[in-house]
């Protein structure tokens, strides 16, 4: 909690001289700071988690006692009063609505999780939903249900992508979006030009072989570059445009 307590401070000093930060995990216990830090600066926000997992334990639902399992929890209005005495109204007394959360990518829901997503009504889509219905369909539900006038923060847990391009993680999940799905999602969201905070969180280094870890870390890059501005449909500028001679 320190360590977010810190991050906290951290994002909104960010936010005040710059239009655009990037946390590096770590676990996904960051995603409370850096959220939070965010909504700190900028409390009109919209959240799109991409994970494996819900990250929305209680403490009291938590079957492993980790606070990876619950950073979500942290971040909602409608969740607030069961950390009652964990003191976050302190450190970060604006918290997100539930009706500007999106998840994507779910398939490793733990039962209380499921039980509080559907009682608490909050949008998520599971990859069942994503095959039934493909990508692109969940990239227009994802974008007409946050509010346009928000700015958005990204979490992108790695371990959303299936583990054969992003084997390198704690909790990984067989079963997941493809890179290419994965890049299409940050593709989309980076056109509204209103992503304003990203999280890359749960890559591992210290876990599986060299080329395991060097897969990993090539996808979380391909993430990001397209997060912040790659094309693959290619983009010119500052370039001698007379090359081709005048028509
Ligand atoms: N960020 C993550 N990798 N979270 C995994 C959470 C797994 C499990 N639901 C738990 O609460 O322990
Ligand atoms: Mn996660």
């Amino acid at each position: 909690m320190a360590c977010n307590r810190a991050l906290i401070e951290q994002v909104q000093l960010m936010l005040k001289e710059n239009s655009q930060f990037l946390a590096i995990g770590g676990d996904h216990a960051i995603g409370f700071g850096s959220v939070a830090g965010h909504l700190q600066h900028t409390p009109n926000l919209s959240l799109v988690w991409i994970d494996a997992h819900a990250d929305i334990n209680l403490h009291s639902t938590s079957q492993s006692g980790n606070i990876h399992g619950m950073p979500v929890s942290f971040l909602l209005e409608q969740l607030r009063t069961t950390w009652q005495h964990a003191g976050l109204q302190e450190i970060a007394p604006n918290c997100l609505p539930k009706d500007q959360l999106v998840y994507i990518g779910l398939r490793d829901i733990d039962p209380y999780e499921a039980f509080i997503l559907n009682k608490v009504g909050i949008r998520y889509y599971a990859m069942d939903t994503i095959d039934r219905v493909g990508v692109p369909k969940i990239i227009e539900m994802t974008l007409d249900a946050l509010d346009p006038q928000n700015k958005i923060h990204v979490s992108f847990d790695i371990d959303a992508l299936d583990s054969n391009v992003a084997p390198s993680t704690g909790t990984a999940v067989r079963g997941g979006l493809t890179l290419r799905e994965g890049i299409s999602i940050v593709e989309a969201l980076r056109d509204t030009k209103r992503v304003q905070g990203v999280d890359l969180v749960e890559i591992n280094p210290k876990l599986g072989s060299d080329r395991d870890v060097r897969t990993t870390v090539e996808s979380g890059l391909e993430i990001l570059k397209s997060m912040f501005g790659y094309r693959r449909s290619g983009k010119w500028s500052n370039i001698d445009t007379g090359i081709l001679g005048s028509d």
